[in-house]
């Protein structure tokens, strides 16, 4: 079931690539553009998304820069998803760090302009983008980490969620959870599933039903986040993290995690 996640994940948008057109030097797809130093390469596959790739660590930096807020519009997750793609089938991208680009703001979830006065259609056409989104970061064959550089509600929140490892800056200010009860709005089951895995049940359930939005200390008490840094050493931190986990013989960190292994 494990290997059957990952492998449909990583598999499902593929053919949305080659609708694309875009091709690569190992016969599959292309990730990124060369780029004028010899051991590194790096573009920017869409707009909203800017993706930096280390040839040379088999680490990429995916930064989120869709103003004001990175909200998850339709537009946005479609370019994430395939950003997302493109790496996952670049043999040498052991690595994806999300992070944002913009002040004081991580992700501020689903873009609520998607959700009101739309059709039916456009409705199913956004809902399915958010699932494939949760599907491909949760599902990924990289290890991903979410360095955390401001607010983060609801679906913010759910994307560093399906992470590997979540480092957020210490700023009391920043909040992150899901938040959704306080929106008049229920979770779905996938969200709360995914919140159960990192914080646990009864630390997941006052969270959920309470809609509660936790200081960035207190995220870490609960188990949300997994480090705080300052503020200017968050992807510093996050690459030396990186790292240290794509230092694990083979891809035992992957197999080693439960929500891989055990299902
Ligand atoms: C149907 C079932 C769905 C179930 C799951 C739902 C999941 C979700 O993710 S629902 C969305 C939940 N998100 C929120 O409620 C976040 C709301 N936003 C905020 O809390 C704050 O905006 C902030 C903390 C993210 C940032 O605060 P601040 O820096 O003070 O910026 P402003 O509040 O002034 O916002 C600037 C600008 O951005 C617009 N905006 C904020 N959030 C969203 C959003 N989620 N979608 C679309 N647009 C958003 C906000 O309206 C402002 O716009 P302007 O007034 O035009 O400048």
């Amino acid at each position: 079931m494990a290997t059957l996640l990952k492998h449909s994940a990583k598999y499902a948008l593929s053919g949305r690539l080659a609708r694309l057109g875009v091709h690569s030097r190992h016969g599959g797809l292309q990730c990124l553009q060369p780029r004028l130093l010899p051991h590194q390469r790096s573009a920017s596959t869409s707009s909203k998304i800017l993706v930096e790739m280390d040839d040379s660590t088999g680490i990429a930096v995916l930064t989120m820069k869709n103003p004001p807020v990175n909200s998850l519009s339709l537009d946005f997750l479609t370019e994430f998803s395939i950003s997302l793609e493109k790496l996952e089938l670049d043999r040498g991208c052991r690595g994806v760090i999300l992070t944002s680009a913009l002040p004081k703001i991580f992700s501020a979830g689903l873009d609520i302009m998607e959700m009101y006065g739309k059709s039916p259609e456009h409705c199913g056409e956004f809902w399915k983008a958010v699932q494939e989104m949760w599907l491909r970061l949760y599902g990924s064959s990289m290890i991903t980490i979410a360095a955390i550089n401001g607010s983060s509600p609801a679906g913010g929140c759910l994307m560093a969620l399906a992470c590997d490892y979540r480092i957020m800056a210490e700023n009391p200010k920043y909040s992150i959870g899901l938040n959704e009860t306080q929106l008049g709005i229920v979770a779905p089951f996938w969200f709360k599933d995914t919140l159960v895995n990192t914080v646990g049940n009864r630390a997941a359930e006052l969270s959920l039903q309470l809609g509660l939005l936790y200081s960035a200390p207190d995220a870490l008490r609960t188990g949300l986040v997994d480090l705080l840094v300052p503020e200017d050493k968050v992807l510093s931190t996050a690459s030396q993290t990186m790292t240290q986990w794509l230092a694990i013989p083979g891809e035992n960190a992957i197999g080693s995690n439960p929500r891989v292994s055990s299902s």
